[in-house]
């Protein structure tokens, strides 16, 4: 029997009315037919190892059950990573096997994410040839331990404190305060061995700022904390419950030397400090874990909107017609406002993903030969796309969740758990405010150069265009749209360069007056990482090399990304372009005329997104449809329905119900 002879009726009818080839959209959106096929293949492979399979949904166990049974998967897992490279002598193709398998967040994340690249990224080659190996084997296990109890955003104001002993030539870590204790990083809690610390560097009591070490912190045989070694886990949060984040101090504990990733500073076996070439350098990291988080956001919002599509095109509810039999749920236009805009944005974050890795890939070439010259515009676009990327993709999710009604709100829909783990990303590597107003600081850079006709930098460059553009009129084209937004974010970045201004002249000093004008400094970043997402998502869609039917497909959904937030921030709009009332009339109409011309491809476009089953872990959202049936079997699941007679009947009801007799 074929899957579609299984599938509900609805989605068959659903897939039949697709106008495009949705096959030819995966391979597009993955990048190619081969690497479809090579990442279905290792998919495949992960899925037939049967051990990986859950006995029981992760709900039911235990805060400790879930984390021990979230190891035991993650060491399979990483066993099938071993084996296919071993037999193709490559990693595996990019993937989210990881999501069919734990669920939540592996416990190695931050070992494969963070740990890794850093050694990779801050280790000389003799540190790298000493730990690479032992930690892409799991000889070791490492995590990332960079956030305090006190401070996480504003890290030169870690306390933890590395001592430079030149007598024995070793560092003395120590953690001289409660809130100076690490707290947060993942996998700390029961799973590594190792972790990069980031501490404070003094010499011969004098500060040197905030470096990398490496320390071990478990026996590797016993794994019991070593001597001097406070550690454990922090409990439960709303999300990342099997990430295994821990919290970790020392007390006069000592590293040799070389275990200070010196790729950038270094320390002398007399103990003289050579500062690196840029200081910033230390923070590279959390800049490449900023661009990737731009990709998760994408897979984020794909997952949600295939979840929340399918359900829409089976569940049936109310009439739009008397007379006709109920609608499908997706057929009301407010159903699709919620849900497309979550299709059309997980393509806008896939294309400026994709356009961000190609900028860091540069970057890092040039850092490479030491040219730093387009590392603060890296930083400044990886901030800002990261924060509006990841608040959009939460709430995006949090709608799709919504629109499943009651449904939704059912673990077994997967989109509570979905919502946990990507709204965390607002807050992790770089709380959404700060980033925002580091962007802005580069913005007002930019401002106060395009201001003396300076060269600009070319994700800035629109500064100066739209300096000179301010007199034209507005164009109601995809063309005109991305323009209007480089109008907003010009006149938010005028004007708060102009209330910095106005409070210094009114005798502020720069940083009360940068205090001052900090909503708008957001609001600014904001609006410049909207004025990207929209111009590389646009040039993306033009540039593609898709079929004429997915081409205009793939147009719809970046007209409607550019339409919506036209739509959302008409405000802005009006302030700063010459958007008229007319035209955002126009555009009005021009945007339910887009959502009932993506209607009959909805179905389509998610099965575009080629998540597989195991990988949305939804009763809502199967590729059959089988909603209902679905439901049944996950609650027929619970413990409690394991048994007839719950022993709280005898223990607590009946006495009550017994005492009320009385
Ligand atoms: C490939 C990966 C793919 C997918 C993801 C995989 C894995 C996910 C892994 C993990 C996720 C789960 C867990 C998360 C882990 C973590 O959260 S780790 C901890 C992360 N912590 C932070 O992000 C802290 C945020 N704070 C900062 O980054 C900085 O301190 C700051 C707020 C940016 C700056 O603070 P401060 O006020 O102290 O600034 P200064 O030190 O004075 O520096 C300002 C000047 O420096 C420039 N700058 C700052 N940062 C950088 C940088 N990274 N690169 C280059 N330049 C930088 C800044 O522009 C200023 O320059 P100026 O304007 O010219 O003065
Ligand atoms: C799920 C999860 C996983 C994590 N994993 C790790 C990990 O593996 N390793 C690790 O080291 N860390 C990790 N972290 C920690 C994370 O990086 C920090 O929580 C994050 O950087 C924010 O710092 P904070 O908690 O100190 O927030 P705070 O900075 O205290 O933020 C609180 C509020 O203060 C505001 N604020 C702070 N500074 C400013 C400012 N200068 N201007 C304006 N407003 C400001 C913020 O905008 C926010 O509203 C993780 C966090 C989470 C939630």
């Amino acid at each position: 029997m074929s899957t579609e002879t299984k599938c509900n009726p609805d989605l068959v009818r659903e897939r039949a009315k697709c106008t495009f080839d949705v096959n030819e959209l995966i391979n597009l959106f993955y990048g190619s037919e081969k690497a479809t096929k090579e990442r279905r293949h290792f998919e495949d492979a992960v899925l037939a190892v049967k051990e990986l399979k859950d006995a029981i949904p992760e709900e039911y166990l235990s805060h400790k059950e879930r984390y021990e049974n979230g190891v035991r998967k993650a060491t399979i897992l990483r066993d099938v990573y071993r084996d296919y490279k071993a037999k193709h002598n490559r990693d595996p193709p990019p993937n989210q096997i990881t999501k069919a398998v734990i669920k939540d967040i592996s416990p190695f994340l931050l070992h494969n994410g963070m740990f890794v690249p850093t050694i990779a990224g801050q280790g000389t080659p003799e540190q790298q040839a000493e730990w690479l190996p032992k930690a892409e084997s799991m000889q070791i296990i490492g995590t990332y331990a960079q956030t305090e109890l006190g401070h996480g955003s504003f890290i030169r104001g870690l306390e933890t404190i590395a001592t430079y002993d030149p007598k024995t030539e070793e560092f003395v870590l120590n953690n001289p305060t409660l809130t100076s204790f690490k707290w947060w990083p993942g996998g700390l809690g029961s799973t590594v061995n190792h972790c990069v610390v980031v501490a404070q560097l003094y010499i011969n009591g004098k500060s040197h700022g905030i470096h990398p070490f490496i320390a071990q912190i478990r026996d590797l045989d016993t794994h019991k904390p070593l001597p001097g070694v406070k550690v454990g886990e922090i409990g439960p949060k709303m999300g990342f419950q099997t990430a295994n984040n821990g919290f970790l101090g020392f007390d006069n504990f000592r590293i040799p030397r070389k275990n200070m990733l010196m790729k950038n500073a270094q320390v002398l076996k007399d103990g003289t400090f050579v500062k690196g070439i840029n200081e910033k350098l230390t923070y590279g990291t959390m800049v490449m874990v900023r661009v990737g988080i731009v990709g998760d956001c994408s897979f984020y919002a794909a997952l949600a909107a295939t979840i929340a599509v399918r359900y829409s095109a089976v569940r049936h509810q109310s009439h739009i017609k008397a007379s006709e039999p109920e609608a499908q749920i997706l057929d009301y236009l407010t159903q699709q406002h919620k849900l497309f805009i979550a299709v059309a944005s997980s393509h806008v974050y896939r294309n400026a993903y994709l356009w961000m890795e190609k900028m860091y890939t540069n970057v890092m070439k040039e850092l490479s030969q030491d040219k730093q010259d387009n590392l603060p515009e890296l930083h400044a676009t990886a901030c800002c796309l990261k924060a509006v990327c990841s608040r959009d993709a939460g709430s995006l999710v949090e709608e799709c969740r919504l629109a499943c009604g009651g449904h939704g709100y059912m673990a077994s829909s997967n989109l509570p758990l979905t919502y946990g783990v990507t709204i965390a990303a607002v807050t992790y590597e770089g709380e959404r405010t700060v980033l925002l107003l580091q962007t802005a600081r580069y913005l007002m850079k930019a401002w106060m150069a395009a201001l003396k006709g300076k060269v600009l930098s070319p994700s800035v460059s629109y500064l100066l265009n739209s300096l000179k553009e301010s007199k034209k009129p507005w164009q109601n084209t995809p063309e005109g749209i991305v323009k209007g937004f480089q109008h907003v974010s010009f006149g938010k970045v005028k004007a708060a360069y102009e209330t910095i201004q106005k409070y210094m002249k009114q005798g502020k000093d720069y940083e009360d007056a940068w205090n001052l004008a900090s909503v708008q400094l957001v609001k600014a970043s904001e609006a410049h990482s909207r004025a990207i997402l929209c111009e590389v998502s646009w040039e993306a869609v033009c540039s593609s090399s898709a079929s004429p039917n997915l081409s205009r497909v793939l147009q719809q959904l970046a007209q409607l990304y550019l339409t919506y937030w036209t739509l959302e921030t008409s405000g802005d709009l009006l302030l700063y372009s010459n958007i008229t009332k007319d035209d955002l009339i126009i555009l009005r109409d021009k945007y339910e005329e887009l959502l009932v011309a993506i209607r009959p491809n909805a179905v389509g476009l998610v099965d575009g997104f080629d998540l597989r089953d195991e990988i949305l872990n939804s009763t809502l959202g199967s590729y059959d449809g089988r909603v209902y049936e679905r439901l049944m079997e996950e609650a027929l699941k619970s413990p409690l329905n394991q048994e007839t007679v719950n022993s709280s009947f005898h223990k607590y009801l009946k006495p009550m119900m017994e005492k009320a007799k009385l």
